[in-house]
């Protein structure tokens, strides 16, 4: 049986690769609009409604319209904004942390964002089992590559190239916090710092623990050998064993797109410090490949089906 998909706002950053993905996929059948008509709101309410899933690729205030065109109890959505990420009703596009058949038997899907995927990769399991505290000041520290902004970030670094590194979220209370906190249970909103590189993708998110001053001053290996076992068996998310070759760990400019995670966590001899680090494509487990990675369970396929790992 072929499931019929419609993506809003296909010709985004995050619906064009999702439309890459699904190309060639004889398990789906595309609902498309033409560029006259995408953002013609008759014919965006025909197809989300003539459509089994639809992926919303929009700003948030267009995906709560979008939402709000559903005429009919069939039609599923997985949305890649931010608007539903902690909304009553939907469920948290995590397979690995909400649970696989969760995610399969949803109709309204959040897809986690970017870095978000990144901290809570990290953070909730090892919160979750009791290993670090609930109730800590965690910082994060992230860089992305500049299509993590969408369009309008990719032209501003293509017009102005000598742009090496971004600050921004300066005023705090950046639009990530609060499902970083929902979905790692934590009790104080984490210390976020992001920025963006010139790099058109990847990203790199971490959490420095000062593990000497925390309750429980677990060592960095226990933190490791409980996300070891905790993604045990999964194809996306990975826990490195050992330290990155070299001593370093390198973001390339060049990045393939990519749906994996990967997960480090670096200990000090003294056991007195530690990094969690989690890499990964903003486009892919980050946004596009995440996606996929829902509609393939909501569908009943192998959750792997279409990423590139
Ligand atoms: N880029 C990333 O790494 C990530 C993005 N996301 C989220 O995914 C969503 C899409 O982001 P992204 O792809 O980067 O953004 P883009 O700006 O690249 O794409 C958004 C698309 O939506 C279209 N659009 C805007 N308003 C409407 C409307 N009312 N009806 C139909 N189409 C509309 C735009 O049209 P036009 O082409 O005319 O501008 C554009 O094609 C956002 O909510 C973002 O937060 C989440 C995680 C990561
Ligand atoms: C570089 C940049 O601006 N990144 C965006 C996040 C990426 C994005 O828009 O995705 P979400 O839907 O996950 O928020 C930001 O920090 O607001």
């Amino acid at each position: 049986m072929t499931t019929s998909v419609f993506i809003d706002g296909a010709a985004g950053t995050t619906g064009l690769e999702i439309a890459e993905r699904l190309a060639g996929r004889s398990e789906f059948a595309m609902i498309a609009l033409d560029d006259a008509r995408r953002k013609d709101d008759a014919a965006r309410a025909e197809a989300i409604n003539d459509a089994d899933v639809v992926i919303l690729c929009l700003p948030d205030d267009a995906a709560r319209d979008a939402v709000a065109m559903i005429r009919n109890d069939r039609t599923k959505v997985i949305d890649a904004s931010t608007a539903h990420r902690v909304a009553d009703g939907w469920t948290y596009g995590f397979p690995e942390i909400v649970g696989r058949e969760t995610v399969a038997e949803s109709k309204r899907v959040s897809n986690p964002g970017c870095y978000p995927t990144g901290f809570i990769g990290l953070l909730a399991p090892l919160v979750h089992n009791g290993l670090l505290p609930a109730a800590w000041p965690y910082s994060c520290n992230a860089v992305t590559g500049y299509s993590g902004g969408g369009k309008a970030l990719i032209g501003r670094f293509e017009a102005e190239a000598d742009i090496a590194w971004r600050g921004y979220g300066l005023t705090f209370g950046h639009k990530h916090i609060p499902e970083m906190q929902r979905y790692t249970g934590t009790a104080i909103a984490p210390l976020f710092s992001p920025a963006v590189v010139n790099a058109h993708r990847g990203m790199v998110v971490e959490i420095p623990l000062p593990l000497g001053v925390m309750p429980g001053n677990v060592p960095a290996e226990l933190l490791r050998a409980a996300l070891t076992q905790f993604y045990d068996g999964s194809r996306v998310v990975t826990v490195a064993q050992d330290l990155p070759a070299d001593g370093e760990m390198l973001l390339r400019a060049a990045m393939e797109p990519w749906d994996g995670l990967a997960l480090h966590v670096m200990g000090s001899a003294d056991g007195e410090q530690a990094r969690l680090v989690a890499v990964l494509d903003n486009l892919g487990k980050g946004a596009s490949g995440a996606a996929v990675q829902s509609l393939n369970l909501m569908a009943g396929l192998d959750e792997t089906a279409g990423l590139r790992l």
